[in-house]
């Protein structure tokens, strides 16, 4: 007897879409009043991106917004995440008000509308004005106060139009990367710097938040990644470095955004000396009533101790593991593993799949004009099914973003990776949706049941 085509369809209502990100995708950093952002700085550094690739045109995408979004639709998406440029809307990052670049994602706002797209907003994925980096950026406490400012002028503009806002993406990446490490802007590696840096970031997502309840008669949220952590060995070490791992990478945020509170690892175990002390009153700021979650999900780690600085764990590479091109293992059930993680943790809010995707070495364009990804398409398909498996245990997840919907600037990566389910030359700027965007298409059209 045939599959009930029913039997797997994702809930009524599921939203189904493709994200993408301001700096990645739209070039023209610097028009029509814009000012430069840490990422226009950092990526003209030199050697801080792979090739010296920069922003400067990426997908020019500030360009052909109206025929990405025709493109959209035709692809069949219900929802597009993308994020806006901080120093487009505010070029010295505070006070004065860049009506150009307000009037670019109002114009993309309602071509979303009106191709029948809802519209879900990212207020920071990674680009703060240099001008606010220079007064000490995520360092600096008042920023919690600039970040309310520029979220209550996109608030008063385009609440109502838009109806789902996320304050951060990634508030891990921004400090592991931009603080600890130094792989993204502003290439910071200070120990020091990295808790003030997330405080501050969280302090700056609650005023955001205590900012839309003034203003937003809408939703928001705030976006994460998780990167469920596996111990390598039942060893007493390894069961440790998986817990400092966890806490670190994975609990850190949603706890105190959710909870009010950091976990312990984060002083006891990992910064020791270089944890403050923080009042109250911060907590109580940083913990707001959240509408959702977002949760963006690439892969897992199973996690061994090692002399690491300071986390003194890390990953162990799976011998029979399959892995994508930014060297990340493909584990499906780590995307279910974590969504029942935070529904026992957290409560169940609604949450949505804000980013999910792979980078594989993608063919050239045939001459049919079709890219073959079969790779990606399995992806997609695996992840797709842990989502619903999740369902199946009581998760509530709304909607699936994958990423991305264009191939596009992955940081310090440059152009290196193609993470897009549409081809782009960049050369040309031609867009070809490759086979996985055909795949996507037909999954959103029959709910799921053609998984
Ligand atoms: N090891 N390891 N583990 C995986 C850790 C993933 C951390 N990076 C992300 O989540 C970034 C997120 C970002 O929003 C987007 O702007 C990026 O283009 C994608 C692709 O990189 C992902």
């Amino acid at each position: 007897m045939a599959a009930n085509p029913n039997a797997r369809r994702f809930p009524e209502g599921f939203l189904w879409g493709a994200a993408t990100a301001a700096h990645q995708i739209e070039g023209s950093p610097m028009a029509d009043g814009a000012g430069p952002s840490i990422w226009t700085r950092f990526a003209h550094t030199p050697g801080m991106t792979v090739n010296g690739d920069t922003g400067d045109v990426a997908c020019d995408h500030y360009n052909r917004w109206k025929d990405d979004v025709a493109l959209m639709a035709s692809l069949g998406l219900k929802a597009y995440r993308f994020s806006t440029s901080w120093s487009r809307i505010l070029p010295d990052g505070t006070g004065r008000v860049n009506q150009k670049g307000l009037d670019f994602y109002s114009r993309l706002v309602d071509e979303l509308l009106d191709k029948g797209i809802e519209p879900l907003l990212t207020l920071y994925h990674w680009d703060l004005p240099a001008a606010l980096d220079d007064r000490g950026g995520w360092l600096n406490r008042d920023v919690a106060d600039w970040f309310a400012e520029y979220g209550s002028v996109l608030y008063r503009a385009l609440d109502g139009r838009v109806k789902k806002w996320v304050t951060l993406n990634e508030p891990w990446v921004v400090t592991d990367g931009g603080y600890l490490h130094g792989a993204l802007a502003p290439g910071h590696r200070s120990k020091y710097e990295t808790p003030i840096a997330t405080h501050n970031l969280m302090r700056a997502h609650g005023a955001a938040v205590k900012a839309y309840r003034e203003i937003g008669k809408h939703e928001i949220g705030l976006v994460v990644n998780i990167e469920p952590k596996y111990p390598n060995t039942q060893s007493p070490e390894d069961l440790a470095a998986t817990k400092r791992a966890h806490a670190y990478m994975n609990e850190q945020y949603l706890d105190a955004a959710l909870l009010g509170k950091y976990p312990p690892e984060l002083k006891n175990e990992i910064f020791g000396d270089a944890w403050p002390e923080w009042a109250d009153e911060d907590y109580a700021l940083i913990k707001q009533k959240l509408d959702f979650i977002g949760i963006n999900y690439y892969t897992r780690s199973v996690t061994q101790a090692t002399d690491s600085y300071p986390l003194k764990a890390g990953a162990v590479r799976q011998k029979l593991g399959t892995y994508t091109e930014t060297g990340w293992e493909v584990f499906p059930q780590g995307l279910t593993d974590l969504l029942v993680w935070a529904k026992d943790r957290y409560g169940n809010l609604p949450t949505y799949i804000t980013e999910n995707g792979a980078a594989f070495f993608d063919p050239a364009v045939a001459e049919e004009g079709r890219v073959r990804d079969p790779l990606r398409m399995g992806y997609l398909k695996k992840h797709l099914t842990a989502i619903r498996d999740a369902i199946d245990q009581g998760c509530d997840i709304r909607g699936y973003m994958v990423w991305s919907l264009l191939d596009n600037l992955e940081w310090s990566l440059g152009f290196s990776k193609r993470f897009g389910i549409v081809h782009v030359n960049y050369g040309t700027q031609e867009r070809t949706p490759k086979d996985s965007a055909r795949w996507y298409s037909k999954a959103i059209e029959t709910h799921g049941a053609s998984i």
